[in-house]
């Protein structure tokens, strides 16, 4: 008998279950997770990492789920300032009233610092290591990001009119080009194209568009096909449905991710399969706005990739990513009438690996295995609103809600510890929100 190799590494996890989300439906007991630097070095059963690996920290979780951390692939970060200030509107009442006017007004570097890191307290907090923001001053978010150690896709933004940001579809594309150029070495951000919606860019910014991602490699990120006034009001003025004139155009693509996608037909996803784009679905912000329903099950019958968002919280009104999959996952049932349809471990995919794979990073994201990159969490099971349990897959989509997340770590450094920040100073950002609240109430910059 020979003796094993102590290799040494840096944290251990010992977990009561363990979802790595590859291979599908896998759910293991004692396992543990071994970090050495930003990857994991190993995914085994304890007895085995005691006899393999000496680790300068152990974490122990006897109650808890870990798995990946959560992507949420659609958001508005900064738009977390925003929450709860028009409800109960129609999308495009809701922008043109109420959103587009206050963003007029309020947006400026210092509101995208401060809304960006309130999105992200709330997002570390209920299990996001990864999200995708579409806003204003995107440099801003990145670094906000970046400072905090959150992995983020920002995709600066392109439309046909002004905005705080930019004078028009030239300067955004000309401020995206650089945007890239900047971020696109850094370990944390993904930068994109963020082409708002069909209905607010003209054909010309979307030939640019494809044309800088497919000279950078850089993802393309768009509302698509969000309600039905916008499918029937693109038929009606150019002949064609969003889908077909973006395909036309060569936006659809494997890089692309294509927002919201209810209101779809046979043609639709006959586009999307053979391009290759991916649609991310924002259940709670299609049923707050009234903007309809997106077909996940036959979506993802159709081999198409579907990976989930929140949308802002200004249109939700939370981040929480686990909420936003047992909407989905009740959802898919009522609209595939299947109550097999998006099952939880399908739902938890949805929020993990197909998130990877929209963002090109499925190598490396999206899963717990050896080699890939030390994006964890860990959910507590042991309150008596989960008990018993029977299935941790199950209470993770059906019964709990993100503010059970106790730990997170991402890139392997510590960001929740036992239900708190690490990395963010919650009083001082509390302040900072008051005070944006309060100059939002009184309309007065
Ligand atoms: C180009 S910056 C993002 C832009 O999008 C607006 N927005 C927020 N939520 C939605 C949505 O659900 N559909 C369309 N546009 C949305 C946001 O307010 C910014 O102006
Ligand atoms: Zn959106």
């Amino acid at each position: 008998m020979t003796a094993d190799t102590i290799t040494a590494a840096d944290i251990r996890i010992n977990a009561r279950w363990l979802i790595p989300i590859e291979p599908a439906g896998t759910v293991l007991e004692h396992y543990a997770v071994i970090i050495q630097g930003d990857r994991l070095a190993a995914v085994i059963p304890q007895e085995q990492a005691d006899r393999s690996f000496r680790t300068r920290e152990t974490v122990d979780l006897p109650n808890h789920v870990v798995m990946p951390g959560l992507i949420n692939m659609h958001g508005h970060a900064a738009m977390s300032l925003f929450r709860g200030m028009a409800d109960d509107l129609p999308l495009m009442t809701w922008l043109n009233d109420h959103i587009w006017p206050a963003e007029g007004r309020f947006i400026s570097e210092q509101f995208i610092a401060d809304g960006t890191q309130l999105a992200m307290a709330e997002m570390l907090r209920t299990g996001t290591t990864t999200f995708s923001d579409m806003y204003f001053f995107p440099e801003i978010a990145a670094q906000m990001a970046h400072d905090t150690g959150i992995r983020a896709q920002v995709c600066f933004p392109l439309l046909d009119f002004p905005t705080p940001w930019g004078a028009g579809p030239e300067e955004y594309l000309s401020k995206g080009a650089d945007f890239i150029d900047s971020w696109k070495n850094d370990c944390y951000i993904m930068p994109a194209i963020g082409p708002h919606a069909p209905y607010t860019v003209s054909d010309g910014p979307m030939i640019e568009a494809v044309r800088l991602s497919e000279k950078t490699g850089a993802a393309i990120q768009i509302h698509l096909h969000e309600t039905a006034f916008e499918v029937a009001e693109a038929t009606e003025k150019l002949g064609q449905r969003p889908t077909a004139r973006l395909a036309d155009l060569g936006l659809l693509r494997p890089e692309t991710q294509c927002v919201h996608m209810t209101q779809i037909d046979a043609s639709d996803i006959s586009l999307l399969k053979q391009t290759g784009a991916h649609v991310i679905h924002c259940p709670e912000s299609n049923l707050k706005l009234a903007s309809g329903l997106c077909p996940v099950q036959e979506l993802l019958d159709s081999g198409i990739n579907v990976a989930i968002g929140t949308d802002g919280a200004a249109s939700n009104n939370d981040l929480d990513l686990f909420g936003e999959l047992r909407t989905a996952a009740m959802m898919a049932k009522v609209v595939a009438n299947d109550a097999s349809a998006l099952s939880a471990h399908k739902a938890l995919q949805m929020a993990t690996i197909n998130g990877a794979r929209a963002l090109g990073r499925d190598h490396e994201l999206g899963s717990l295995a050896e080699g890939k990159l030390a994006d964890i969490i860990a959910i507590d099971l042991s309150d008596p609103f989960l008990q018993p349990v029977y299935d941790p897959a199950s209470h993770l989509v059906y019964s709990n809600h993100g503010r059970s997340v106790s730990h997170s770590w991402i890139n392997g450094v510590p960001q929740v510890q036992d239900g708190r920040l690490t990395r963010i100073d919650v009083a001082d950002l509390m302040l900072r929100v008051e005070d944006w609240a309060g100059r939002i109430r009184t309309k007065a910059d």
